[in-house]
């Protein structure tokens, strides 16, 4: 379990999160949902450990340190430059205590097809795939992930949608995931937070949201965030 008690973090007097509080289980999928600069990714980092938080605990069961317990997808790969797919790949099997078998992972985000391609001559699309590839291989109970569906078409989507609800309900991991584009994959999210200046305004499961929220327009969780913040999921309106 992952407990969030009255988190708050501030760049330079600039406050993102504002008091945070939320239990997260494993064998959930969590959607993060808000508007560009909400604090998404703060929150996401904050919970990896990779940004310190100035009041307020991140924990798991008996006060125990989460952060040895997620894996975070980064939106942007920047790290080994001058190293191959394949090697950064091979570093990270050799270094991981315990890496997970996913070649099922890595044939849906067409790895092998860039795998010879240093790191600096990769596009967007295949880093974002590499640290997607990363995020798993650490086998971590907790595994948070930013946009993961951007860049793939509709039959990869569908394929990482598959294997991420494996990874829930078979794995028993606790999946965090910030996405946008979720028509058609709403089943994967057991419980959707939508955040607003460093708050959650709503949260709920699927089910009893999209039951909340009804739009003549839009439908599902289009129409729950239509609702709740006032703008299209993506863009705003207001
Ligand atoms: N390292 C940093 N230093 C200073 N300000 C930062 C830093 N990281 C984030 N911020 C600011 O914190 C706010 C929240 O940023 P964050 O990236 O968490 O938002 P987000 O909800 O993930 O947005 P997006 O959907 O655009 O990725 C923004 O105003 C951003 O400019």
């Amino acid at each position: 379990m992952l407990i969030l008690d009255k988190v708050q973090k501030s760049y330079q007097n600039h406050s993102v999160l504002n008091g945070i509080s939320s239990t997260f289980q494993y064998g959930h999928c969590y959607l993060l949902l808000g508007d560009n600069g909400a604090g998404k990714s703060t929150l996401l980092k904050c919970i990896a450990g990779d940004e310190k938080v100035d009041h307020g605990s991140i924990r798991g069961n008996e006060h125990e340190d989460v952060s040895n317990l997620v894996a975070l997808q980064y939106q942007f790969f920047e790290s080994y430059s001058f190293l191959k797919v394949k090697e950064v790949i091979q570093l990270f099997t050799k270094l991981i205590a315990n890496p997970s078998n996913i070649k099922d992972l890595y044939e849906l985000l067409d790895i092998a097809q860039y795998e010879k391609t240093l790191i600096k001559n990769t596009s967007g699309g295949q880093r974002k795939a590499l640290s997607l590839y990363l995020a798993f291989l650490m086998s971590k109970p907790i595994v948070l992930l930013d946009e993961p569906f951007a860049d793939l078409d509709l039959k990869k989507k569908k394929q990482l949608f598959g294997f991420l609800q494996n990874q829930v309900h078979l794995q028993n991991k606790c999946l965090i995931i910030i996405s946008h584009e979720i028509k058609g994959l709403e089943s994967l999210f057991d419980f959707v937070y939508i955040m607003q200046d460093g708050q959650f305004i709503e949260h709920g499961t699927t089910e009893e949201l999209v039951e909340k929220y009804k739009n003549p327009t839009f439908s599902g969780l289009e129409a729950v965030y239509f609702e709740v913040t006032g703008q299209l999921l993506g863009g705003r309106i207001k």
